[in-house]
């Protein structure tokens, strides 16, 4: 590293462990959510199972934290607020940088989600189910997370029920896949897709042409934008849309509730995923503020993958 990069340039970060009691994993995660999300700091928790390699902590809760600097008096101040001024012992390590979601998409396995068989070009398409091809790439979503699976299975699910939307918008689309995959359910949909992160921006464009999938802005198409949530012009002249899909994380599809409900018309369905199933009580709660009612529910391990729905006029 050069003397004028920072170490969060250079994409370094600090993992910070601490195993903890159920009561303070479940106040530290709810204050992640609520009060604490916009810090730099991701955690996720988990209960430790009883094996013969840790049966002593068995029941007690793994709190893994990343932060993307040397730890320093904000992730003190962020951890207190976490930990009503008490937090634990955490173990520190520096994680050097590494191309992560390339080195997890490499050697993946063909997955079956729903209608759909999900697949690198390396491997041969399957005799059934609807064939996705996505290559391994720099960004989130080739299938194998639990909630792109549960987000095509809810797709399915949706179509399975008769559901036919016209105005889709995939919200966090990483390589483009969700949005793909309902343009090959409802082939006369208009699909926008959008993600935070410039990346996407080829990515989602490559694994168009590699699907036989248009781009463009007609039905049967798909139109991508760069965004952070609904902040682009497009996202919000195609509104309302009677499909909206967005797998990013708790904190986020909270604070994104008031512009996903006015985003969608009456009758819409909104499908939400990137929660575990310890964060869907508040996720739940935010859109039901926002008048939106629930209708399905897809868990698989630690994460839950909600339907929910605008009540028709
Ligand atoms: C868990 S990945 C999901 C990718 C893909 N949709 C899937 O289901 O596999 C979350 C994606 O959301 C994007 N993202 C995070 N926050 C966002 C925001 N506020 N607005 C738009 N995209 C966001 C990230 O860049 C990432 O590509």
């Amino acid at each position: 590293m050069s003397a004028d990069i920072t170490a969060e340039e250079a994409g370094i970060s600090w993992k910070l462990t601490a195993l903890v009691d159920r009561t303070a994993a479940e106040a530290a995660l709810a204050a992640s959510v609520e009060d604490a999300w916009d810090s730099d700091l991701v955690m996720s928790a988990h209960e430790v199972e009883a094996d013969r390699y840790d049966p002593i902590n068995a029941g007690l809760w793994r709190i893994e934290a990343w932060y993307p600097r040397k730890p320093d008096a904000a992730l003190r101040a962020t951890l207190d607020t976490m930990f009503d001024g008490n937090p634990p012992d955490f173990a520190l390590e520096k994680v050097e940088p590494e191309d992560w979601v390339t080195i997890s998409q490499q050697a993946v396995e063909p997955v079956r989600a729903g209608p759909f068989h999900i697949r690198t070009p390396d491997h041969a398409a399957a005799p059934e189910g609807i064939d996705l091809v996505i290559p391994a790439s720099r960004a989130f979503g080739t299938g194998q997370h639990e909630t792109t699976a549960g987000c095509l299975a809810m797709l399915g699910w949706l179509r399975a029920r008769g559901v036919h939307p016209r105005d889709i918008a995939d919200i966090g689309t990483g390589t483009g896949l969700l949005a793909i995959g309902a343009l090959k359910l409802f082939p006369t949909a208009n699909v926008i897709a959008s993600d935070i992160d410039p990346v996407c921006d080829e990515i989602v464009r490559e694994n168009a042409r590699g699907n036989a999938v248009p781009l463009g802005q007609r039905p049967g198409a798909l139109h991508y934008v760069t965004a952070p949530g609904m902040d682009d012009p497009a996202l919000r002249a195609r509104a309302p849309y009677d499909l909206l899909i967005a797998n990013i994380l708790a904190g986020p599809l909270i604070t994104l509730a008031p512009d996903f409900a006015r985003a969608v018309q009456p009758g819409a369905h909104v499908v939400l995923a990137g929660l575990l199933t310890t964060q869907e009580a508040r996720v739940t709660r935010a859109y039901l503020q926002q008048g939106l009612r629930r209708e399905h529910r897809i868990v698989d391990g630690d994460w839950s993958i909600l339907c929910l729905r605008m009540p028709a006029r």
